[in-house]
């Protein structure tokens, strides 16, 4: 199976970037895309995102041998609907949301008999919409293959080369043990910024303006995160609830034990765990996994 045709649906920050990275690693695929913000559409042809940008998706979708739905996943479902009557017979639908069992679920549902692999690049910034893609944006990242019990491996073994086309290294993956990981390396964090900005926000009458005037530091890393689509990220939390919770149940333990060390002067405790994440910190670096594009919404 070869791809000659991708047609992306949602032409925001990672169908942005699927677009511009196809053109400037993978030149001899078209591209054709749909986003359903008239606004989107313009800036996505203004930009050249893809080769073509179309009115409707079903236009988008005509003759792709691969569609991507880059839409928040709250909208999978409506999105897939809406190609189901026009796909290719022998086309691969596949997505990048970044929760994969209610995505596989209402792929599965509204396609019946439709070729899906579900997808998780594992690559993103605090920015989204059509202005916010960069071809880069995958280059050394995991893209995270969700491949339903008995998919035909020929369609994963496809999709897989799509995504090394573009610079990911691939990981497959069972969606409930994907959903489970990703709680813990992705969302949490995401839900600890939120709160952590928040509430900083929320004490402004006490710090009366130093949380901007002092954000210099490890605070704005944390803005930097809670600066991510809002749409996104409620979705997210929406669709990964069962792991979310179970996993900021394990987070909230941890916290009370680190609670307690800091009450009763158990200063060991403490020593032992920051020594344990700063190797952590240091084995990523090492690992090559840290920003792909330093200069892109990052380190501001
Ligand atoms: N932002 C990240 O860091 C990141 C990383 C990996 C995966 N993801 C996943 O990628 C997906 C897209 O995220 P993004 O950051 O590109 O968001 P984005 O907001 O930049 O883009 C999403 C686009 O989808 C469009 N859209 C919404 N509903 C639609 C529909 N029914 N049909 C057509 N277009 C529709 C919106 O108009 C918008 O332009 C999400 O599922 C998200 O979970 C995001
Ligand atoms: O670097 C960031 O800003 C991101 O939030 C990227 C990030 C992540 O948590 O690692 C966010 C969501 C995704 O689904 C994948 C990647």
């Amino acid at each position: 199976m070869s791809i000659e045709k991708v047609a992306i649906i949602g032409l925001g920050l990672l169908g942005g970037s699927i677009g511009l990275a196809v053109k400037a690693r993978a030149p001899g695929i078209t591209t054709s895309g749909f986003d359903a913000d008239p606004a989107v559409r313009a800036k996505a042809t203004e930009r050249g995102l893809t080769d073509n940008v179309h009115e409707s998706a079903a236009d988008a979708v005509r003759d792709a041998d691969l569609v991507i739905l880059c839409v928040p996943v709250g909208a999978m479902r409506e999105a897939a609907a809406e190609i189901a009557d026009v796909l290719p017979p022998r086309a691969i639908v596949s997505d990048v949301g970044s929760s994969k069992q209610s995505v596989a679920e209402d792929l599965a549902a509204a396609l019946p008999g439709a070729i899906v692999i579900p997808a998780h690049p594992v690559a993103g910034t605090e920015q989204s919409g059509p202005e916010a893609g960069f071809a880069t944006l995958f280059v050394n990242r995991w893209c995270i293959l969700t491949p339903p019990a008995g998919a035909d491996e020929a369609a994963v073994e496809t999709l897989a080369e799509f995504w090394r086309k573009l610079g990911a290294r691939i990981e497959i993956m069972d969606p409930q043990h994907h959903d489970l990981v990703l709680a813990v390396t992705s969302h949490i964090p995401h839900l600890i910024a939120y709160t952590i900005v928040g509430t900083a926000s929320d004490l402004e009458e006490v710090t009366q303006g130093e949380v901007i005037k002092y954000s210099a530091g490890g605070f704005r890393d944390f803005t930097r995160i809670a600066a991510s689509d809002p749409t996104m990220w409620r979705d997210v939390f929406l669709h990964n609830k069962v792991a979310v919770l179970e996993m900021l149940g394990r987070f909230t333990e941890d916290l009370t034990a680190l609670q307690r060390a800091i009450r009763s002067g158990d200063g060991d405790t403490l020593h032992e765990l920051f020594s344990r994440t700063r190797a952590i910190r240091r084995g990523i670096i090492q690992e090559g996994q840290d920003d792909p594009s330093p200069d892109f919404g990052r380190g501001h």
